[in-house]
C-alpha cells in the first residue's frame, strides 16, 4: 500500500537538478530551466541544491521543491545540510522539504532533532537522506516525514554497487509508515519501474536527466569501448 504525502498528492518522478559550482551547468537560470522541462515532462516535484536555485525553481514553476545545501566542513563526512545555518537557508528561499543527511555517524541522530522540530515549526517536512536500513528506521523514529535511499554506497559501510540499491528500497517500504524515495544511480526508466516495484512511494532521478557532462561521459566510454 502505497504511503502518500499531501505534499505529493501522487506517486511519480521527481527531478533532481543540482549543478555545483564546478560543474558546467552551474549558475544563472539553468537549474530553473531544467526545471521547467522536469515539470513540462511531467515530474511531480524538484529536488535542487541551494538557496539561489531552490529561490529561482519557486520562481519559474508551481511544484513542490525539495531543497538541500551541500557544504564540506573540514573534517566532517556529513556535506548534505549539515547544520541549522543551512537548514534557515533552505526554508527562507523557499523549500517545502529540507532534506538532510541523517546518517549514523559524527553524532548526528542526535544533531537532527533540533533540524527537524525547527523545519516543522516553520512548516516544512523533513527527507532523511540514510545509506541503511538501521538509518532509515531511526530516521522515522525520529520523525522524518520521508526516507530517501539517497546515501546507500556513499557511507563506507553501506552497501557498494553500481545500480540503485533496491533492496533497501524493498526493505525500508516493508517496515516504514511514511514515505520511502527511491534516490540514488537510478539511470533508467526500468530502473525507476524496477524502485516502485520494490515498493517506493517516489522515484527521484538526477545526474541519467540533467548532469550532462555524466550522461555523455557513458556515451564515450561505451564508444570507446567498442572503438579501442
Ligand atoms: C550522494 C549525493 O551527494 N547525492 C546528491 C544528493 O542530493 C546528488 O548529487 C544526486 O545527484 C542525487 O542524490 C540524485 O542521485 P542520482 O544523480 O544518482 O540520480
Amino acid at each position: 500500500m502505497a504511503k502518500i504525502s499531501t505534499i505529493f498528492p501522487r506517486r511519480g518522478l521527481i527531478v533532481s537538478a543540482q549543478a555545483l559550482e564546478d560543474e558546467p551547468l552551474h549558475g544563472g537560470d539553468t537549474m530553473a530551466k531544467m526545471a521547467r522541462a522536469a515539470l513540462e515532462a511531467g515530474a511531480i516535484g524538484i529536488r535542487t541544491n541551494g538557496a539561489h536555485d531552490i529561490r529561482a525553481i519557486k520562481e519559474a514553476i508551481d511544484l513542490p521543491v525539495i531543497g538541500l545545501i551541500k557544504r564540506v566542513i573540514p573534517g566532517a563526512d556529513v556535506f548534505i545540510t549539515p547544520t541549522m545555518q543551512e537548514v534557515a537557508a533552505i526554508l527562507d528561499a523557499g523549500a517545502d522539504i529540507v532534506a538532510m543527511d541523517v546518517t549514523d555517524r559524527e553524532g548526528r541522530l542526535d544533531k537532527v532533532v533540533e533540524l527537524f522540530g525547527y523545519i516543522h515549526e516553520r512548516g516544512a517536512a523533513v527527507m532523511a537522506d540514510v545509506s541503511t536500513y538501521e538509518e532509515g528506521i531511526a530516521a522515522a523514529r525520529l520523525g522524518a516525514d520521508f526516507v530517501g535511499t539517497t546515501l546507500s554506497g556513499y557511507t563506507p559501510y553501506s552497501t557498494q554497487q553500481e545500480g540503485p540499491d533496491l533492496n533497501l528500497i524493498r526493505r525500508l517500504s516493508g517496515e516504514l509508515d511514511i514515505p520511502v524515495v527511491a534516490e540514488g544511480r537510478i539511470w533508467t526508466p526500468e530502473e525507476a519501474v524496477a524502485a516502485l516495484d520494490a515498493g517506493a512511494d517516489y522515484v527521484v532521478v538526477g545526474s541519467a536527466i540533467t548532469r550532462p557532462q555524466l550522461i555523455t561521459a557513458r556515451y564515450v566510454k561505451a564508444i570507446r569501448q567498442k572503438l579501442g
